[in-house]
Formats: C-alpha cells, structure tokens, sequence
C-alpha cells in the first residue's frame, strides 16, 4: 500500500472510531459516567494485579506480611470480577440505547424524507436493512456493541499504559516488542473482520429475499394464496435456496481462515515467549528481584490484551454508519431544496388553493419514455374534478407528483402561483389529504383508523363519528362488537376483518375526516373500486354534499361514477387530451364519449362497466 493510500486509511479509520464514539453521548449522562468510572477502575486492575503478585511472591518469605499480601491480591482479583460483573448488565443497556436511538434516527430519517422515490430503489432498500442493524440478521457488530468497543478500547490503552510501566521497570526492552506484536495481531484480527464482511456484505439481498419469503409465509395475505395455489413447499425452497446463496459462500471462507490463525498464535506465542524466558532467567541469575519479574510476566500478557478489541463488532457498526449517513444522503436528494423565502412561501392559505400543473414531466427510472409529458392541469378551488384514463396511463403517478412524493423531472406544481417545493412538504401535506390505492390497513382500531387520515389534529370522536357518517361507515361500526374500539384485524385480540368495500368506507371516512380537520384539497384514487356500483353511486354523491368547501380530485376507471363531476379529465399519452363536464365530452364525441358509451352498454348488457386497458383505441 503507497504511503498516501495508507495515510486516507488511517485517517479513515479515526474518522470512523470518532463518529462512532461520538454516539457515546446517546446512553445518557448517568449511565455514562457509571461506564467511564468503571472503564478506568478496570483499567487500572490489571497493572495492580501484576504488582499485587508480585509483592505477594517476594512476601511468602516473611510470614507476618503474608496475610496482608493477600488480602491485597484478593483485593485486586475481586475489584476486576467486580467491575466486570458490573459491566456486563451495563454495557448491554447502553448497546441497546445506541441501537435504539440509532434505529430510531434511521425511522426518522425513512419516514419524513420528502419524496419517495429514493425509498423505491433496491440499493437504498439495502442500506436501509444494512444501517438498521436487525438483530435477526445482524449477529454481532450493531452500532451499539461498536460504540461501547471504542470505550473499551480506550480502557484497554489505559491498561497496556499500566502493565507497560510495570513490566520495563524489569525489562523496558520487551514493551516495544510486545507492542509491536500485539499491534500485528490486532492488525491480522482486523484483516479477518475484514474478509468476514466481503463474504457478508454480498449476502445481505438474498438474506433479504429469504426474509420475504419466510415473511410471506406465515402472513394473512400472502398465506391465503400460498395454500390454494400450493405454494408451501415452493416457498420454503426458495427460503433455502435465498439462505444457501447467502450463507454457502461463509464456510470456504470460514476454513481458510480457521487455516490461518496459526499466524495469530505464532504473533502471540513467539514474543510472549522470548521476554517470558527471558525475564525468568534473569530473575534465576538474580538480575532482576523475583517480585518485579513475576509481576513483569504477568504485566507481558495484559500489553497483548490491551489490543484484543473486537474488530468485528467496530467493523460491522463502522458498515452500519457509513450505510446510515449514505442513506442520509440519498433521501435528502435534490428534494430538500430550502423552501424559498418569499411572500407566500412556507403558508397555504385556509381556503382550496388554486393547483396547477405547467408542463409537468416526469420519468421514472429504467422507463424509456416519461409517464408524463408535458402535461398542463388546474384544479380550481372547491371543483370536483375526476381523472380518467386507461389502465397506466400515469393517474397514480400524477397524484404521487401533487402529494410531492416525487418531484417533476421539468415543469412545476403551484398551489395559489407558489411551487408546491417552496412551500415545504409538511405546510403542503396539512392542505392535502390522498387516499392511495393502496392504501394502508392499520392494525389498530376503528376510531384510529379514520383519524389517522390526521395525525397532527386531536383525535376528536365527534369529527370522527361525521366523517364515518359521510362515508357511509356508520352501520359497519354499529355492527362491529366493540364499536368504535374494535382493532380492525383478526390477528388482535377481539379484531375483525373488515370487506374490501369496508375499508374502502374507512379510507374514504379517513379522507373526509382530513377535510373537517384542514385539509383543502381531497384526492381519492380509486377509491370505489372494491364497491357496488349503487355503493359507489352513494359515496360520490356523500362525497360531493359533505367535502365543504374542498376541492376534491377523483380517479376512477367507472365513467357512470365520474359523469356527475364538475370536470372530467382524460390523461391519455403523458398529457390531457380532453377536458370538460360530462356534456362537454360527449358532445365532442372524443375518445371519453367512445369509452363512456362502451361502458354503458357493458352495463346494460349486465356486465361491470369498468374501463379496461383493450377499450380505448
Ligand atoms: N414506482 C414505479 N417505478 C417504475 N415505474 C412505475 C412505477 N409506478 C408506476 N410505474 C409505471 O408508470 C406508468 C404509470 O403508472 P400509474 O400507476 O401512474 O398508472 P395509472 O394510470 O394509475 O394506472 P392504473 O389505472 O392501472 O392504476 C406505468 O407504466 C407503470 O408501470
């Protein structure tokens, strides 16, 4: 290694040991200072023990001062079991406070970055898993066990100052061999973690998709279908065919370095052993007095432990923050951008903003052609304005861009004439309220549920109870056994499961709690799919008498549904292609009033009158 290269290491690996030590500070100042008083009273054991037999070696002559002698030596074995006993309990509490307070920070840092579209690639997926340092995947080295090695590592410096005053009173020659082979095993230790982590650092994914699998198989969801299509034993191949990608590659490595540890032991047993016989022999020719060499041999082996840190749990907790801060770094993106101060910036007023899209154009990784091109779209205040389009034509998309979970590649997004970015993500988001498609199934209860479509506002029963009433919600809560505590999920105690057009109610009372509680701007994407059509023809029409004065932005594939909205929009190749009120469209005989009619005689004949992809030209 040149010169240069060896210095970026070094500097690298101070950079890493300070960073890590820093987070010292997370275990709490009581708990820190316990730590620190019994790192130092532990470092000082081993130096006291070398003298403490040593005096007792060169007092077994004199009975009288025997007794004493011991009791200092007693007194010396016991503080270091003592002060090992006590470290044991507390070095496990101050890990795990790191690991939480890393975890946690981790959780933070995933869960308010502005956009998403960061979170959607598979190499921040694995940073994410590689920073948070699961315990089931992660079996030493959490950034925990790191920080209290470094600690550690500072007691182990104080010792080896101790045990090396003490042994070059008898030999002042043997420190520097001892420290320079001591210093060569750390390194080969070092070396070992580090072939260890190439072999696990590529085992990460598979481990991950094993995780999926073995997930898959023990959840609701995916266990219904494992059993009707027979995919027990399928995924459980796949589990051990991810575990062996993973883990197979470990044992040749695990041989070889089983195979080179004899290059530790001769490190350690060589110099150990030279300043050992040399020290006896020169306190056998009466060189140095028997007291001072016994205490030197014991001192000699305390220099070798001062470098036996654990280069795997520093190694694996330097990977766990470097993955962090990387993870960092990613999510914070272009997106963070400082919301500009100017008039306007940072506030949205209390009343429906007026939305525009202006030449809006987006892409999304690894697609040759943008999702939206050029697209230009207002939602003017307290309109309701359905989206229609076919089957990936980019609606989600185009709500995923309002919502500001993605940032338009060219082009703007402006409430009132601000961009949506320079009013910051959380002043927008308290406007906006979007129910997804996929919209999440809280495990918690009925009451929860619905307010979760406002987490910042108080959970208020009455608000609550009116949006439920809005949505057509109420009856389902009337019938479930605890009302409105009732957990929506079987697998809690006295849960239920709920229909799809249930939770759909729910997502849409969530919707409608939002616009008592704030928010201005509705949006709802599909959010009747999973209703009858005499169901979805009620929830538009609550929909529409119980917004206020909210604007509310629709997607639906049913056109029955949409006809009654103020506005119909077709997105159909990244743009708006047509736009107006029911008559507008049919009146321009478009391509809306094609699909508008295929429907309806779909539906006349007795067949769902959903859109599919096969029905616009
Ligand atoms: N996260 C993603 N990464 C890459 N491509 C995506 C992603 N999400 C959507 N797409 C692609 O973008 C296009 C538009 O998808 P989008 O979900 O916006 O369509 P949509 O109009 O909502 O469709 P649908 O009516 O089926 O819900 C599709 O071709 C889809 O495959």
């Amino acid at each position: 290694m040149s010169s240069t290269r060896l210095h970026a290491a070094v500097r690298a690996a101070a950079r890493d040991r300070l960073s890590l030590l820093s987070r010292l500070g997370w275990v709490g100042p009581g708990l820190l200072t316990a730590l620190i008083c019994l790192t130092v009273l532990a470092s000082a054991v081993p130096a006291a023990t070398a003298l403490a037999v040593g005096a007792l070696i060169s007092g077994l002559a004199h009975a009288d001062a025997v007794a004493g002698l011991l009791a200092m030596y007693a007194l010396a074995l016991l503080t270091g079991h003592a002060v090992r006993a006590a470290q044991g309990p507390l070095y496990y509490l101050a890990e795990a406070r790191v690991d939480g307070r890393h975890r946690a920070e981790l959780a933070r840092l995933a869960s308010t970055s502005p956009t998403i579209d960061a979170l959607e690639r598979a190499e921040v997926q694995t940073l994410i898993r590689s920073a948070r340092a699961d315990p089931e995947s992660f079996m030493d080295g959490t950034p925990g066990a790191g920080v209290l090695a470094q600690l550690d590592l500072i007691g182990r410096s104080l010792a080896l100052v101790g045990a090396a005053l003490v042994l070059a009173a008898t030999a002042w020659w043997a420190v520097p061999l001892l420290v320079a082979a001591a210093a060569a095993v750390h390194q080969l230790g070092w070396h070992e973690g580090r072939r260890w982590r190439r072999v696990w650092r590529p085992a990460l994914r598979p481990v991950m998709r094993a995780q999926v699998w073995s997930d898959a198989i023990v959840s609701q969801g995916a266990g219904k279908e494992i059993r009707i299509f027979g995919l027990g034993d399928w995924a459980l191949d796949r589990v051990d065919g991810h575990l062996r990608e993973a883990f197979d590659p470990h044992w040749p490595v695990g041989r070889r370095i089983l195979a080179d540890k004899w290059l530790q032991l001769v490190a350690v047993l060589v110099p150990l052993g030279v300043v050992l016989v040399a020290v006896a022999l020169d306190a056998a020719r009466g060189g140095a007095p028997v007291a001072m060499a016994t205490a030197a041999l014991v001192a000699a082996t305390t220099v070798f432990e001062a470098f036996n840190d654990a280069p795997r749990a520093t190694i694996n907790a330097v990977t766990c923050v470097r993955a962090f801060e990387d993870v960092r770094a990613r999510l914070a993106g272009p997106a963070t951008r400082v919301p500009a101060q100017r008039a306007g910036a940072g506030e949205v007023p209390d009343k429906p903003p007026l939305v525009r899209f202006e030449g809006v154009r987006f892409s999304y990784d690894g697609l040759s052609s943008p999702v939206l091109d050029e697209l230009d779209l207002e939602v003017r205040p307290g309109e309701l304005l359905a989206i229609v389009g076919a089957n990936g034509a980019g609606k989600s998309t185009l709500i995923k861009l309002l919502a500001g979970l993605y940032e338009p590649t060219a082009g703007r997004i402006t409430a009132d004439g601000v961009d949506i970015r320079d009013l910051g993500p959380e002043a927008w988001r308290a406007r906006l309220s979007v129910v997804f498609q996929d919209f999440v199934r809280y495990h918690l209860s009925a009451a929860d549920n619905v307010a979760l479509g406002n987490a910042l506002a108080a959970p208020d029963r009455a608000a609550i109870e009116g949006a439920a009433r809005d949505a057509g919600f109420t009856e389902v809560v009337a019938g479930l056994p605890n009302g409105w505590d009732t957990p929506l999920a079987r697998d809690r105690t006295g849960g239920v499961d709920l229909s799809g057009g249930q939770w759909q109610q729910v997502a849409l009372a969530r919707a409608l709690f939002a616009a008592r509680t704030g928010a201005r701007v509705l949006v709802l994407d599909e959010p009747t799919a999973h209703l009858d059509v005499r169901t979805e023809r009620e929830v538009f029409d609550r929909l529409a008498a119980h917004r206020g004065d909210a604007s509310v932005v629709l997607i639906s594939h049913r056109l029955s549904t949409v006809r009654q909205a103020d506005r119909i929009v077709l997105l159909s190749d990244g743009r708006v292609t047509e736009s107006g009120t029911q008559d507008d469209l049919m009146a321009a005989g478009g391509r809306y009033a094609e699909m508008f009619t295929i429907q309806a005689r779909r539906f006349q004949r007795g067949y769902d009158d959903r859109l599919d992809e096969g029905d616009i030209a």
